[in-house]
């Protein structure tokens, strides 16, 4: 089996303060996972605010070096990206989609241009014709098409549609990995099964690998794959979706699924937690000890 990525043992530390008042925090601690390119999943990383899972993303990104560990993407460390040339050819395979599409696109420029600007430098494409062709190309895949959005700014778009084209753009290198980082928290409630299908679409179509990270246990039921659920940086439990969703074993995650709505509420819209206060009170269970393997795969920290 090839590996896409490969995540091992990786942990960040983020130093804070001065030398009189020096502080840290374990952002995340001793994380391991892996991606096949044979079968292509959407990989969901789940957890409570302030557990690491930006932090995780932003380091296979290649936005943050990991204070201690190694992550190969192709069997490469992305330590090792160091020149323009190898971080274009690493960004034209793995490409990030943010949460608010609002941010992504500056208010004052036409949403197509960040569009030519991937063509023209992630992409190579060098005429407007090649350009156009890319780009129309991604914006198919999301549903949409150049002549729809040309010349568009972004409040002339609603949230969805801009979120499609954030995903289109991300698209137009045709990357074997999307990076997704909450990309339905900031769309309206009723469009966002729309871009979660999306996803499920790209995995099933254009066999492309999506790490979905998210709050939303009904999203994350209703797409992944695999599951990883984070607690104050340490993976505590992970494997097969349905069966830790349905059968939770980490005290952490139990608690996370009893904080919420039912399952059955996914892809209804409703995917608010009725009650945080029951998962915030499991942030003080934190486990550290090994990850032990059940009979159905699925790795839970002890
Ligand atoms: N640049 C930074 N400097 C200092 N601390 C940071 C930095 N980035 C993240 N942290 C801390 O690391 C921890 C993990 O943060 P991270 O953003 O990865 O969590 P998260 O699970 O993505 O949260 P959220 O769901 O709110 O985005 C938090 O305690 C956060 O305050």
């Amino acid at each position: 089996m090839t590996r896409l990525l490969e995540v091992r043992n990786v942990s960040k530390r983020f130093n804070m303060g001065g030398l009189l008042s020096r502080k840290s925090v374990n952002a995340v601690v001793d994380a391991g996972f892996a991606l096949n390119s044979e079968t292509p999943e959407i990989f969901t990383i789940i957890g409570e605010s302030g557990s690491g899972k930006t932090t995780l993303a932003r380091m296979i990104l290649g936005l943050e070096r990991p204070s201690a560990g190694d992550i190969l993407f192709d069997g490469q460390s992305t330590d090792t990206v160091r020149s323009r040339a190898e971080r274009l050819a690493f960004m034209r395979k793995v490409q990030p989609v943010f949460q608010n599409p609002f941010e992504t696109f500056n208010p004052l420029k036409k949403v197509d241009r960040y569009l030519y600007t991937s063509a023209r430098m992630l992409l190579g494409a060098k005429t407007e014709a090649e350009q156009e062709k890319a780009i129309d190309g991604a914006l198919q895949k999301v549903g949409l098409s150049l002549k729809e959005i040309k010349g568009r700014f972004a409040h002339e778009l609603s949230g969805g549609q801009l979120q499609r084209v954030a995903i289109a753009r991300a698209l137009i290198t045709e990357p074997s990995l999307l990076i997704a980082d909450e990309p339905v928290s900031m769309v309206d409630a009723s469009l966002r099964m729309s871009i979660v299908n999306l996803l499920r679409d790209l995995r099933d179509r254009l066999g492309v690998c999506v790490i979905y990270i998210t709050h939303d246990l009904a999203t994350a039921y209703y797409i992944s794959d695999r599951l990883m659920i984070m607690q104050k940086g340490y993976i505590v439990e992970m494997g097969p979706a349905r069966a830790i969703l349905d059968n939770p074993e980490h005290p952490y995650s139990k608690l996370l699924k009893a904080s919420v709505l039912p399952i059955d509420d996914a892809g209804h819209g409703n995917l608010e937690p009725a009650d945080r206060s029951v998962a915030n009170a499991a942030w003080s269970s934190a486990g550290s000890g090994a990850m032990q393997e059940r009979a159905d795969g699925r790795l839970v920290r002890g």
